[in-house]
């Protein structure tokens, strides 16, 4: 059963309400790691709090948003084990999963719509890894965090 680890910034706050919604449609089980309000924090702290859920295995992936997607997804990869991605198009989000098997997307709220970030995160949570040649290279990923 997929858990999905959700985490957002103030500057994403409003998106991330948006997707636990849409979460709920898909009869999707998360857990909000914060934060819970507009109140200026420091992205940081809630990439890390959600990645490292992630990383403990105990969720299956996360979604998590800033302003642009690109601090918390800074933030996030700093966690062993995690590969976090930006996607603001489909094609994207298809990808990283079937090539870089991320286990986080990261949506910008003053990036994208919540109709293309709904998209965007039906399609990296129904997106299998295509294993292969890209497992090699996710070792190699791997090695580098030794
Ligand atoms: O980290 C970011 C930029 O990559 C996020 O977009 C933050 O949400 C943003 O920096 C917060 O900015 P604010 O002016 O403090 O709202």
């Amino acid at each position: 059963m997929m858990k999905v680890a959700v985490a957002s910034d103030h500057g994403g706050y409003k998106l991330k309400e948006e997707i636990k919604v849409y979460l709920e449609e898909l009869s999707i089980e998360y857990k909000d790691f914060g934060c819970h309000n507009e109140e200026s924090v420091d992205y940081p702290e809630y990439a890390a709090i959600a990645a490292k859920a992630v990383a403990s295995e105990e969720y299956t992936c996360g979604i998590i948003i800033c302003g642009t997607g690109i601090g918390v997804s800074i933030a996030a990869n700093k966690i062993k084990g995690i590969r976090a991605a930006n996607c603001h198009d489909c094609f994207s989000a298809q990808a990283t999963r079937e090539h870089n098997d991320a286990n986080v997307l990261t949506l910008g709220e003053r990036v994208v719509g919540p109709g293309l970030a709904k998209m965007i995160v039906k399609i990296f949570l129904e997106t299998e890894f295509q294993g292969g040649r890209h497992q090699r290279r996710i070792g190699q990923i791997t090695e580098l965090e030794m």
